[in-house]
């Protein structure tokens, strides 16, 4: 069985961090798609992407991916610390930088920091490749780990800038089979429900209710069909092989317009 893990890269993003975890060889893909097709069409066994941070919420192209494009299983889920600092040239000083370059996640987790010192905001793909394009240019920084400075010959000018303290983000581990139980799981689902019908949403959480089964997280993201309509992302305790899961996939099956299992998983 082939030990190819992708993650989103290039080496040195947060999600190179948490793949570090797993054990195999560690892959880098440009984009979070790119890493979810090179476990669907079998380069790799498991992908590594961020699925949602404490403070900016969810990863929505992660979510978008797994709802309408792929049909990959969740197999782990990990939650690492993140530690955002500011990265640039050696011998730069604060005074030399106009421009700041990282991930959409990444400024928004430093917001204040980037307004109290003036400067310019710009997205990148991911803090790492943030970090590749500032290479030479004392007048621009990048906003990532502090492994990505190391791994590209640049120095750490401002350790620790993030707004809030309590910055952690949650990566799955994606396979083409979730993974098998072990006591303390979770399961995932997406579903959408009828439009026309009041207190759907409602009868559906009644389900969860009647079962005593503890929801980790709802989410709702525009189901790309038009204003207004929606799609649940839910995550639970339990595993889909448990008698009390199967019988809330069965009720869901009946009451949801379209339901999808991403699978059930270890908690971390
Ligand atoms: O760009 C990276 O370093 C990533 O791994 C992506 C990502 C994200 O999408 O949330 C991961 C963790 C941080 O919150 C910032 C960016």
């Amino acid at each position: 069985m082939c030990n190819n893990i992708s993650f989103l890269g290039p080496k040195g993003t947060f999600t190179h961090e948490a793949a570090y975890i797993l054990e195999g060889n560690l892959i880098p893909y440009c984009t979070i798609p790119a890493v979810m097709e090179s476990v669907s069409n079998g380069e790799c066994q498991f992908g590594v992407v961020p699925i949602e941070n404490s403070i900016e919420g969810p990863v929505g192209l992660t979510l978008d991916s797994l709802a309408h494009k792929f049909d990959l299983k969740i197999f782990k889920e990990m939650v690492i610390p993140i530690n955002q600092n500011l990265i640039v040239n050696p011998k730069t000083v604060m005074n030399d930088i106009t421009d700041v370059y990282s991930h959409s996640q990444a400024i928004a987790q430093c917001q204040e920091f980037i307004r109290d010192n003036e400067i310019q905001p710009h997205y990148a793909v991911s803090t790492a490749s943030a970090a590749k394009s500032i290479l030479g240019d004392k007048t621009k920084a990048a906003i990532g780990n502090s492994k990505a400075a190391e791994i590209y010959g640049l120095e750490i000018l401002k350790p620790n800038i993030q707004d809030l303290d309590n910055n952690e983000t949650r990566f799955v581990v994606l396979s083409k089979n979730d993974h098998e139980p072990t006591g303390r799981d979770k399961t995932s689902i997406i579903f959408s429900i009828y439009e026309d019908k009041p207190g759907m949403l409602y009868k559906i959480l009644g389900v969860f209710e009647k079962e005593s089964i503890n929801l980790t997280k709802i989410e709702s993201r525009p189901s790309k069909k038009g204003l207004g309509k929606y799609l649940f992302f839910v995550d639970f305790y339990g595993h889909r092989k448990d008698k009390t899961v199967q019988n809330i996939l069965n009720e869901l099956d009946g009451l949801t317009y379209f339901l999808k299992v991403l699978g059930s998983y270890p908690e971390f």
